[in-house]
């Protein structure tokens, strides 16, 4: 019998779940062996519903192709299926995602969420492992508050600033105070989930409005940069974003151009390439399955780096960075890239699993 832990995907059919689906085959600690949707895809086979709208290859992998969705609205069906669940959920409001994600919590069933939801929960960790590791520890304070003994939530943040906050977290540790930030991101389609945004609205254009992307850009770098104090998350103060963000017609890849001003030390362009070069983190000391063994690649091209390039670095994983030079108003400049549903989306949540079993929270 599989010694692997058995796992749920809550919206398997969507454009988070599905890759989930993908990522998951062989994964040598979890099995996919539960899958939730919408009332609309519930009694159904994945196959039935996926077919027409597969995004990753030719095949759904064979192992979930007949398997039967249920109704993610009722986290009872969940209980003694699967040990924890991957919420890829997008419902009418954040209110519902959030009541529903504590449902399965208070079920014993911990929830490692996309989802935007719960990312302002003081309790609850935002993670990207290689920056904020120690922030799991709240989990024990979340389950105290809420009286569950087995279950809680854990979140991983937005999609495009995985492009550019491992790299800036990488000179704050070195030393290098980062005062202020201008990001402007180029963000994929399939961000916008499936189907997304329509073609006629895509194609030989630039929509220079994601709805709430540019709010979520500049806070919540605030909290991933945050500390633990009291059982609670306490926002780091001393950084200060500015964001456009806009939808460009790519399939996979956030890309974000970046300008940052320093405090009064500021690191020469030799020094920031070999930091980021050099970095290193947790995940790569625990060797973490999904773990990049290079979460920053610095490109020398004059061109890089660039979505359809760079995008699937080291499973999907790794931040490509590359045209590093001094900025005229601020101190230096970079553009900054990473693949939106893996390291963004599905990638980023397995490696978060991946994190809170080595730390005990997921037996
Ligand atoms: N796409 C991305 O790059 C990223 C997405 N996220 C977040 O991940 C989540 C999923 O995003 P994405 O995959 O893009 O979205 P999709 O719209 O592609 O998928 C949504 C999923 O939610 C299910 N769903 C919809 N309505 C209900 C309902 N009433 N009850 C239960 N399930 C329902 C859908 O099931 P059905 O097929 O049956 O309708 C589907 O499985 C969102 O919260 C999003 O914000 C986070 C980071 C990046
Ligand atoms: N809004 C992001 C995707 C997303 O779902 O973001 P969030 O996880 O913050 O809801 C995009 O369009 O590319």
């Amino acid at each position: 019998m599989s010694q692997k832990i058995p796992v749920g995907i809550l919206g398997a059919t969507g454009a988070v779940g599905q890759n989930y689906i993908y990522l998951l085959q062989n994964h040598p600690w979890f099995e996919v062996s539960y899958i939730a949707a919408s009332p609309r895809s519930a009694g159904k086979s994945y196959r039935e519903v996926v077919a027409s709208k597969w995004l990753l290859g030719a095949n759904i992998p064979e192992g979930v192709a007949d398997l039967i969705i249920e109704d993610a609205n009722d986290a009872s069906k969940a209980l003694g299926r699967c040990r924890f669940v991957f919420s890829a959920l997008e419902l009418d409001s954040k209110d519902e995602i959030k009541a529903l994600e504590n449902a399965y919590a208070a079920l014993g069933i911990p929830v490692v969420s996309n989802a935007s939801a719960h990312r302002w929960s003081e309790d609850v960790p935002m993670l990207i492992p290689e920056i904020n590791a120690d922030h799991i520890s709240v989990i024990d304070a979340q389950r105290k508050t809420h009286g569950w003994d087995k279950g809680f939530v854990a979140v991983k943040p937005n999609c495009s600033l995985q492009s550019y906050m491992t790299p800036i977290w990488a000179l704050m540790q070195a030393g290098y105070e980062v005062k202020r930030m201008f990001v402007t991101t180029m963000q994929a389609v399939s961000g916008a989930g499936y189907p997304g945004v329509p073609s006629l609205d895509m194609i030989d254009n630039v929509v220079p409005y994601i709805g709430g992307e540019e709010e979520k850009s500049e806070k919540e770098p605030l909290k991933i940069l945050g500390k633990v104090e009291n059982g609670k998350i306490v926002n780091f103060g001393g950084l200060k974003v500015s964001a456009h963000c806009n939808r460009v017609p790519v399939i996979n890849g956030h890309t974000a151009c970046i300008s940052l001003e320093f405090g009064d030390k500021k690191p020469s362009l030799a020094e920031v390439e070999k930091i980021w070069r050099e970095f290193r983190a947790l995940p790569q000391e625990l060797d973490l399955p999904f773990a990049p063994r290079q979460p920053i690649i610095v490109r020398s091209e004059a061109n890089r780096p660039q979505p359809r390039r760079d995008r699937d670095e080291d499973k999907g994983m790794a931040v490509s960075v590359g045209r590093l030079r001094e900025c005229p108003l601020f101190d230096i400049r970079f553009v900054g890239l990473s693949h939106n549903t893996v390291r963004g989306a599905a990638g980023g949540g397995i490696l978060n699993a991946e994190l809170l079993k080595a730390k005990g929270y997921l037996a």
